[in-house]
């Protein structure tokens, strides 16, 4: 998909082929943070362990925030596939602006899950990858980079489905405008899920974390870096339903732009 070139965005089949690329960056990102135990200390604010002088926050915020002003000032967030986790810190850019096609609905900047996606990866993805529950003060910073690292594909990914709802909006107008004018919630949910889609993506997440996370040249049989039902798990429980989440606060919105 090139955003320089509007009718690549509107062609479901051009984002599918960029989702099941974008599985590829999660599932190495994911491995490479499964080599950490859990380290609470990253992301307690008031950690005894890590302390930041003049800075209200956790050692992860601080790290991330710290490279979310040094990417928005070589454009990242003038990107449509890019939503900054802090988006009151970030900079304008000394490099000239990008003029972008208009490829999404005039309020796409408002639509930002980041938060959302924080907490659920800290909470309750890190306990499934990660190595052991317990700490590594030498690996603080290696642990939190790559937190930055999966949170970003993350983030890319879900806010992707914003890609796939203009697609499926420009598809089939009339439906969509109906169920919006409607505010159908669920009618919306129901006509944006494609089950097979989603069964044939948790088929090969399997498939690809095996492959990824194991030596093909080994000997014996060893064991993956990263379990592949945990990958699983993360993309069901969490990345559809929460890409879906992003389709549905985008779509519900749609009528608001009313020249596109
Ligand atoms: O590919 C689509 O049609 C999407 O809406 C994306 C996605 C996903 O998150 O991968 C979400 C909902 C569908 O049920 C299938 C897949």
């Amino acid at each position: 998909m090139d955003f320089l070139k509007p009718e690549s965005v509107y062609n479901l089949a051009n984002i599918r082929e960029d989702l099941i690329r974008m599985e590829d960056t999660i599932i190495f990102n994911l491995i490479e943070r499964s080599d950490f135990p859990t380290m609470p200390s990253i992301y307690d604010n008031e950690s005894s362990e890590i302390k930041i002088p003049n800075f209200d926050g956790s050692f992860l915020d601080w790290i991330f925030q710290q490279q979310e002003i040094i990417e928005s000032q070589v454009r990242r967030y003038q990107s449509p596939d890019q939503y900054p986790f802090y988006p009151k810190i970030i900079k304008e850019s000394f490099l000239p602006t990008i003029k972008y096609p208009k490829v999404l609905a005039n309020y796409f900047r408002e639509i930002n899950i980041n938060d959302e996606i924080k907490k659920i990866y800290i909470t309750k993805m890190i306990p499934r990858v990660a190595k052991y529950d317990g700490e590594q003060g030498e690996n603080y910073g290696s642990a939190a980079t790559m937190d930055i690292s999966v949170l970003q594909s993350l983030s890319r990914r879900i806010h992707f489905g914003m890609f796939v709802a203009e697609a499926k909006f420009q598809a089939d107008r009339e439906l969509y405008t109906k169920l919006i004018k409607n505010n159908d919630i669920d009618g919306i949910e129901k006509n944006i899920t494609n089950s097979a889609v989603e069964e044939k993506i948790l088929k090969r997440l399997i498939q690809k974390a095996k492959a990824y996370g194991t030596d093909p040249t080994a000997d014996a049989q060893t064991a993956s870096k990263v379990h592949p039902e945990a990958v699983v798990g993360i993309y069901k429980d969490w990345v559809i339903p929460l890409t879906k989440k992003v389709e549905v606060e985008y779509l519900l919105r749609r009528l608001e732009d009313k020249e596109f």
